[in-house]
């Protein structure tokens, strides 16, 4: 059977067998005797109910709400599938809920909203905020998303964030900050290409402006965001340049190429126009913009990150929505704001440097080290829960998002340390 063909049947064994889907709910106390049935149902549970109608805040003390976070989508740009729809969306939104509970042991519910509606997607999560301590926006397009992000984020009093953009933004920034140290270049100077000028693209090329960097071409379907098109929104506006040019002069010269848009939106032909040591993310899910191997090819002396598994250096938000929301959650911040994401792409850039534990190796049958094909941490290594949450941690209450004072780092640390114990 061809390979592909093989990954096929085994993905649709894996959601199918041996019961559908990915995910469960467990319970946590026991409900074994008529006593535990009076303490978690009627009568018993009307006491926790009505405290909570006097003190809204003890729903954090009686309730699963301080762990559980909501990942919503509308399926309207589901990987770079395109808008498939709410319900085919689902297996990718249980999937970032499995990432949620393995990677950061927060519970999390996956709920696909069918319209493309802002007012009625917006109206609809601001009514089941309730339930939750967060929510994780999922694959919804842009521009809808820049205004459904703005006003839940404005509306809620919990942390609102929208992964694709600000979860990827922050794991690109970490890989672009060791990639252009390894390539023996500032991130200052860098001449960066974005390909796509959707969700992830935008609030990419906005982190990567906080790095320093401010040399940045981006292009949408009709080619270069300039300042003579009239048909742009005024989110890719902030990013366009002063005037149009050849296609073949954005790539001359460029350090950096971020794909964020769909397979063969840039070529080989492309890359061989870049710098010394190009930096290629090519990051579209499931199918890269370019493969590794082929750019390899024609420029081995290429850095090369996509956002998939089954390459090295995958640069995917995976690492970093789950430690994101730990730090957010734990620290009862009201918004994710820069200085936490910042924290969290600086924290991943550093962790990368450090000697890799003897486990990592073996899950990938070879000695990790910093390097070209070692630029961002894996997804499996347990330091990700401690260095990134507890960095996220820091910039909540330093920035003031988190309304704690006397939060003791230290301990903290060590209780992140245990959550992934089995
Ligand atoms: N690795 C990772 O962690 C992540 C990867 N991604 C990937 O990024 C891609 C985009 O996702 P997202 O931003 O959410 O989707 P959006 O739908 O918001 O954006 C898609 C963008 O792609 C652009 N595009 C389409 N065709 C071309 C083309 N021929 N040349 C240049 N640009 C083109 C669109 O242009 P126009 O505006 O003109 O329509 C649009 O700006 C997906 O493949 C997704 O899998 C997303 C998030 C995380
Ligand atoms: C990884 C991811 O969130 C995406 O490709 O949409
Ligand atoms: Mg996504």
């Amino acid at each position: 059977m061809p390979k592909k063909a093989k990954l096929d049947k085994e993905a649709l064994d894996y959601h199918q067998f041996p019961q559908p889907g990915k995910i469960s709910v467990e319970v946590t106390k026991p409900v074994k005797t008529q006593k535990d049935l009076s303490l978690a149902y009627t009568p018993g549970v009307a006491v926790p109910c009505l405290k909570i109608a006097d003190n809204p805040s003890d729903a954090y003390k009686y309730t699963a709400k301080k762990n559980l976070v909501a990942v919503i989508s509308n399926g309207t740009a589901v990987l770079g599938l395109g808008d498939i729809g709410a319900l085919a969306s689902k297996p990718v939104m249980e999937g970032k809920s499995v990432l949620f509970k393995s990677f950061s042991a927060i519970n999390s519910f996956d709920i696909e909203v069918d319209t493309d509606n802002v007012d009625r997607f917006c109206s609809v999560v601001s009514a089941i905020a309730p339930t939750f301590g967060g929510i994780n926006l999922e694959d919804i397009k842009a521009p809808e998303c820049f205004e459904i992000e703005k006003r839940l984020v404005e509306e809620l009093d919990i942390p609102v964030m929208h992964d694709d953009q600000h979860g990827t933004a922050v794991i690109s920034a970490a890989g672009i900050i060791n990639a252009s140290k390894i390539a023996g270049k500032y991130t200052e100077h860098l001449k960066i290409v974005i390909v796509g000028a959707g969700a992830a693209a935008i609030s990419c090329a906005r982190l990567y402006k906080e790095l320093g960097a401010d040399e940045i071409y981006m292009l949408d379907s009709r080619g270069l965001i300039h300042e003579g098109r009239s048909d742009l929104n005024h989110y890719k506006r902030e990013f366009a340049c002063e005037c149009w040019m050849e296609h073949k002069e954005i790539f001359e010269n460029a350090d950096v190429v971020v794909g964020l848009s769909k397979p063969g939106t840039f070529t080989l032909e492309d890359i061989k126009l870049m710098d010394k040591n190009p930096i290629i993310f090519a990051l579209s899910n499931p199918t890269p913009e370019v493969f590794p191997d082929e750019v390899k090819k024609v420029r081995p002396d290429a850095i090369v990150a996509t956002g998939r598994s089954d390459f090295d250096n995958q640069v995917n938000n995976v690492l970093g929505f789950p430690f994101i929301f730990r730090g957010a959650l734990d620290t009862q911040a009201k918004e994710i704001n820069t200085q936490m994401k910042l924290a969290a792409s600086k924290a991943l850039a550093l962790l990368t440097k450090e000697p890799v534990p003897e486990y990592l190796n073996e899950i990938y049958g070879k000695k990790l080290e910093f390097g070209k094909d070692y630029i961002i941490p894996k997804p499996f290594d347990k330091r990700l829960i401690v260095e990134v949450s507890s960095a996220v941690a820091e910039a909540a209450i330093e920035s003031g998002s988190s309304p704690l004072k006397d939060f003791d780092m230290d301990a903290y640390r060590a209780e992140l340390a245990t959550l992934l114990e089995e």
